[in-house]
């Protein structure tokens, strides 16, 4: 064992250890809100199984956020946890203004004007933050308000530019409710104003993930790869995908960000609700074949806002998502501004572990074979025949080394039976990988040699009860160690 191994042993542990409970292979993700961004409310959600906290910057202001951010990077500190923080940008979503006593019933027939000049809406006019609204849509064009709860037809532009709707479902319309227009082409950048000083603060506050909300195409991934690159900043890039535009270019999305996120509101407003369920799977599966985290989001355990119990279908929806292969599913009114923030998540935890613990189809190496012509062909084989081996030999442990994160993404990606460790020595991976299906994630730094290199990670897990004498553990790894190659080592052995 190298010198220094007793410094790995304070605190890069998982989770499962410490909080006592059977370790979650599916992640959970939930979002922050009023119902739990007090430091006990926060703690007790990691107590329930939270891995990844999400701060919707669609609501809120920024000394709120730092104050959370403060807190979870409190229980990072205290606890033997690396929970990740992703910062959801609000991107091109339109909104409506305040509306008169925050309630306006309108019913088929009635005729609205949305306008872009501010002013409190009543059935007279409503304000909607968008100036060119009159420019982007045609007559006969549909706008869903409110997730599609209440759904209008653009019958008119008037010459001042306002645009005059019928109502063809109606519904009480309130302040601030989203805007969607499934027909039209809005012509607002990826990136907003609002967004561009979101950034700046997640930037600052070095979150580990940010997502970014109605992706269209590559160029706005670009977008945000650059910014994040001219200020260096470490953080991943989450494509949402709630567009059919994003559904045409999916392929080139998937290999431009980091992971990509189902989001399920909007995504069922954009495009017929039907498909959502047949999109969901295929996204899974093609996020998986290219070894990025896939988070399935939205109304997940909608019920639970003001329940203490589950409905059947969301229970068996979060069963489903599971059953398919995602990373995480993910929590939003539910522990933002729900009653039970820490049931909820308690109840999804169980959910998920009576599928992981009953359901053994995971390994799926079979599914997923190296392609021959990627550049990353041969750290790939690694991979694969590591996970591989691990299933013949029924192996305790998968253990890789990371610096990009590409080996862990890549393990995971095979849902390995074996469980999944990984080690590296770049700081901001390690909460980062909190949100890859399976993987436990070990700070690490030593360069001696790969033999001691191996030898810490297998002592580390023995000492941490992971692994025991007599058990078999597959290592991956890179020689010569100071080259910093990628993967292209694999070692099994039966730890002493
Ligand atoms: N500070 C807050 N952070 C997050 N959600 C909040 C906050 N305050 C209130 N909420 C409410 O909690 C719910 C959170 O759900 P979610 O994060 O999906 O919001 P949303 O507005 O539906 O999402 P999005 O803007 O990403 O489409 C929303 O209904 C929102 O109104
Ligand atoms: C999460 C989100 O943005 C959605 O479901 O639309
Ligand atoms: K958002
Ligand atoms: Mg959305």
């Amino acid at each position: 064992m190298s010198k220094n191994i007793s410094k790995y042993l304070h605190k890069e542990m998982d989770s499962t250890t410490a909080l006592n409970h059977s370790f979650h292979r599916t992640k959970i993700v939930a979002t922050v809100g009023p119902a739990c961004d007090t430091y006990e409310k926060l703690l007790e959600l990691v107590k329930a199984g939270v891995n990844v906290f999400r701060l919707n910057f669609s609501h809120g202001k920024h000394e709120d956020k730092a104050k959370i951010i403060e807190h979870i990077r409190r229980i990072n500190a205290t606890e033997p946890v690396n929970i990740s923080i992703l910062g959801d940008l609000q991107g091109p979503k339109l909104r409506v203004g305040e509306i008169a006593n925050n309630a306006l019933p309108v019913v088929p027939g009635d005729i609205l004007t949305f306008t872009n000049e501010k002013c409190v809406g009543t059935m007279e006019k409503i304000y909607v933050s968008y100036p060119n609204l009159a420019g982007d849509v045609v007559l006969g064009n549909k706008i869903m308000i409110d997730d599609g709860k209440l759904e209008v037809k653009v019958i008119e532009i008037t010459p001042s530019n306002d645009v005059k709707v019928e109502v063809i479902l109606g519904g009480v319309i309130s302040s601030k409710k989203g805007i969607n227009l499934p027909d039209t082409k809005i012509s607002l950048p990826a990136l907003t104003e609002k967004d561009l000083e979101d950034l700046e603060f997640i930037i600052d506050q070095e979150l580990d993930w940010v997502a970014l909300s109605f992706v269209r195409s590559v160029n706005d991934l670009t977008l945000l790869r650059d910014k994040l690159k001219a200020r260096n900043s470490k953080s991943k890039i989450i494509a949402k995908i709630e567009k059919p535009e994003a559904l045409v270019n999916i392929r080139d999305i998937i290999i431009e960000s980091d992971a990509i996120m189902i989001a399920r509101g909007d995504l069922g407003v954009e495009l017929p609700v039907e498909q959502v369920p047949l999109i969901q799977r295929q996204l899974i599966r093609k996020c998986r074949h290219r070894a990025k985290p896939v988070i399935v989001a939205t109304q997940m355990m909608e019920s639970m806002i003001d329940r203490s119990k589950p409905n059947r279908s969301e229970i068996t929806d979060v069963a489903n998502a599971v059953l398919e292969g995602t990373d995480a599913v993910m929590l939003s009114g539910e522990t933002a501004t729900g009653m039970h923030p820490a049931l909820v998540v308690e109840t999804m935890r169980k959910i998920i572990l009576e599928v992981e613990n009953t359901e053994y189809r995971y390994n799926r190496e079979d599914d997923l074979i190296p392609q021959p012509h990627s550049p990353s062909f041969l750290s790939d084989a690694i991979c694969y025949n590591a996970c591989k081996i691990a299933k013949d030999a029924n192996a305790q442990a998968l253990i890789g080394m990371t610096q990009s994160g590409y080996t862990a993404f890549m393990l995971s990606s095979y849902r390995p039976k074996s469980s999944l460790y990984i080690f590296t020595k770049e700081r901001s991976l390690v909460n980062q990988l909190s949100l890859s299906w399976g993987v436990r994630a070990f700070y690490y730094d030593e360069e001696e040699s790969l033999d001691n290199i191996i030898n810490d990670e297998i002592t580390v897990l023995k000492e941490r009860g992971f692994i025991k004498s007599g058990d078999i553990v597959v290592n991956t790894g890179s020689t010569p160690v100071h080259l910093h190659l990628p993967t292209n080592l694999l070692k099994i052995t039966r730890v002493e």
